[in-house]
């Protein structure tokens, strides 16, 4: 199949319980909850995203026509010498979902690259991933219920992380949402984990570092 990238870039993981890490990020175009465009926002299913994903216009963005292309693509950004250091691949978006499929995820293995996955649950993960982190959005359907980490934009209305808390996840997070209440939902995030100690605070580094 033909996968339709935005733009692939090497930096650091800044999310979750991985961040810190190096990692290739390869962003697909398109998401199953907006469209992308600004004119959509607020009649989306998913109304805070903080991401560009329209499009092929991105760093070494554009449509890769094999798996064995596009992870050569990825391959090509990890720093050599690559013998030190385990590869590291995060699938994002968009909904990344909705293109990963079983001939790249051998494709990145075969290239010796471990494969996280940031996803918004609502579309079941192919085997053979690695580290997936869900993401789940309000008023939409989770159908992805376990994985690596359960990462939570917090808060949203109609959402509450005691209702998250049972699912078949090793970590739990809850990230502030970024956006103009920004401060309020920092404090209320460090509260709630304060107060749950089930629950652990990501915080979006790579905003706080300026980096991508
Ligand atoms: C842009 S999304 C792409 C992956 C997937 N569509 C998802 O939603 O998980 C990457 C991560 O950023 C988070 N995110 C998006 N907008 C955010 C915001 N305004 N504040 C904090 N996190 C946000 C998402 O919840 C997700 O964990
Ligand atoms: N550095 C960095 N870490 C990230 N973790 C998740 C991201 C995403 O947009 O999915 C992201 C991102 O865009 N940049
Ligand atoms: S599901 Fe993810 S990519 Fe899609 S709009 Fe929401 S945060 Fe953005
Ligand atoms: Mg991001």
């Amino acid at each position: 199949m033909t996968y339709t990238v935005k733009e692939i870039f090497l930096t650091l993981q800044g999310e979750g319980g991985q961040a810190g890490r190096v990692a290739v990020f390869c962003r697909f175009t398109g998401c199953n909850l907006w469209s992308g465009r600004e004119q959509d926002r607020e009649s989306a299913q998913c109304r805070f995203c903080d991401t560009d994903f329209v499009g092929t216009d991105g760093d070494n963005g554009g449509r890769f026509t094999t798996a064995a292309e596009l992870a050569g693509a990825i391959n090509s950004l990890w720093p050599s010498p690559s013998d030190t250091g385990q590869k590291l691949v995060v699938f994002t978006g968009g909904e990344p979902l909705l293109q990963l499929d079983a001939p790249l995820i051998a494709a990145m293995h075969a290239l010796d690259f471990d494969i996280a996955v940031e996803s918004n649950g609502t579309v079941l993960a192919p085997e053979g991933i690695d580290w997936l982190c869900i993401s789940p959005k309000a008023g939409t359907p989770l159908l992805q219920t376990g994985g690596t980490e359960l990462k939570l934009v917090y808060p949203q209305a109609g959402l509450d992380p005691a209702d998250l808390a049972q699912l078949e996840f090793r970590q739990f997070w809850l990230q502030p949402m970024d956006g103009p209440h920004q401060a309020q939902n920092l404090q209320a995030a460090i509260s709630y984990c304060l107060a749950h100690p089930q629950w652990g605070l990501s915080l979006q580094t790579h905003k706080l570092t300026g980096i991508p």
